[in-house]
């Protein structure tokens, strides 16, 4: 049979990401909700990267020497600030125009990153590993999810971390982040998700210690309307975030 092994990647998916391509950078675009919440989300990151590797957040760049892999990373909104903080970032994705996209934003910021349009199972197979491995609002969007979680823990290397977030499935994120976010506040473009990918964190931490991992930390993230920011809490009811380790 040709196609015998599953892939992650689901056509339908990439191509909504392509169309919406050239508003990556975009603050007010399609992509608002990612640029609000990303300082909350880029904190998250340092404080505990900057714990796991004993080194100090306060330097200039702190994480030189470690090499970063993000999955699904887009148009690279987390890469580059990741690559500022010293951090050697491989940027993946799937789809084909985010990642020309990507790279153009960066060389025009003068980062030096290793975008690539490939799958994690690929790195994975070939035996590829990093200190710290993202994937951020990705997995509702992948096929095979636990194929796809499998090859990011996988590629975390020993005393390493990884990062994911994605949306809960309950009745409060239907109607927030589905219905709300789509429809009446129209932050995203309707169609963007589908509520029934998105991942119950008992499901998300399952697949993560079946592969080996150690969750240490998850926190959900809301948003205050009144301020227009996002902040970290102890509600995991609609967007949360995680981080897991490998001993
Ligand atoms: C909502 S965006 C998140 C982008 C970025 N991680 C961020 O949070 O700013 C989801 C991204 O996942 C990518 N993607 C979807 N399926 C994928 C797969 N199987 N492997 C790698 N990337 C994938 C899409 O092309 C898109 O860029
Ligand atoms: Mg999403």
């Amino acid at each position: 049979m040709a196609n015998a092994t599953p892939s992650t990647a689901l056509p339908e998916e990439l191509a909504k990401f392509e169309a919406m391509a050239d508003s990556w950078w975009d603050p007010e675009g399609k992509f608002k909700p990612l640029h609000q919440f990303n300082p909350e989300r880029l904190r998250f990151i340092v404080r505990q990267a900057a714990a796991r590797f004993g080194r100090d957040e306060t330097a200039d760049r702190p994480f030189e020497g470690l090499r970063l892999l993000d999955v699904g990373c887009g148009g690279g909104l987390l890469c580059e600030p990741l690559a500022r903080l010293g951090f050697s970032v491989t940027g993946l994705d799937a789809a084909e125009k985010n990642i020309r996209i990507a790279s153009l934003h960066a060389e025009k910021m003068g980062l030096a990153i290793d975008y690539r349009c490939d799958l994690v199972e690929k790195l994975a197979e070939r035996g590829e590993q990093f200190d710290v491995v993202l994937t951020m609002e990705v997995v509702e969007h992948v096929d095979n999810v636990d194929l796809f979680l499998a090859a990011c823990s996988h590629i975390v290397a020993p005393g390493g971390l990884l990062f994911g977030a994605t949306m809960n499935r309950t009745l409060k994120s239907l109607a927030m982040a589905k219905i709300g976010a789509e429809y009446i506040l129209r932050w995203l473009p309707r169609g963007t998700h589908d509520w029934r990918k998105f991942l119950k964190p008992s499901e998300f931490v399952g697949s993560l210690r079946a592969s080996g991992l150690v969750v240490d930390t998850l926190k959900g993230m809301s948003f205050n309307p009144i301020a227009g920011t996002w902040s970290l809490t102890d509600d995991l009811s609609v967007n949360y975030l995680l981080s897991a380790s490998r001993n």
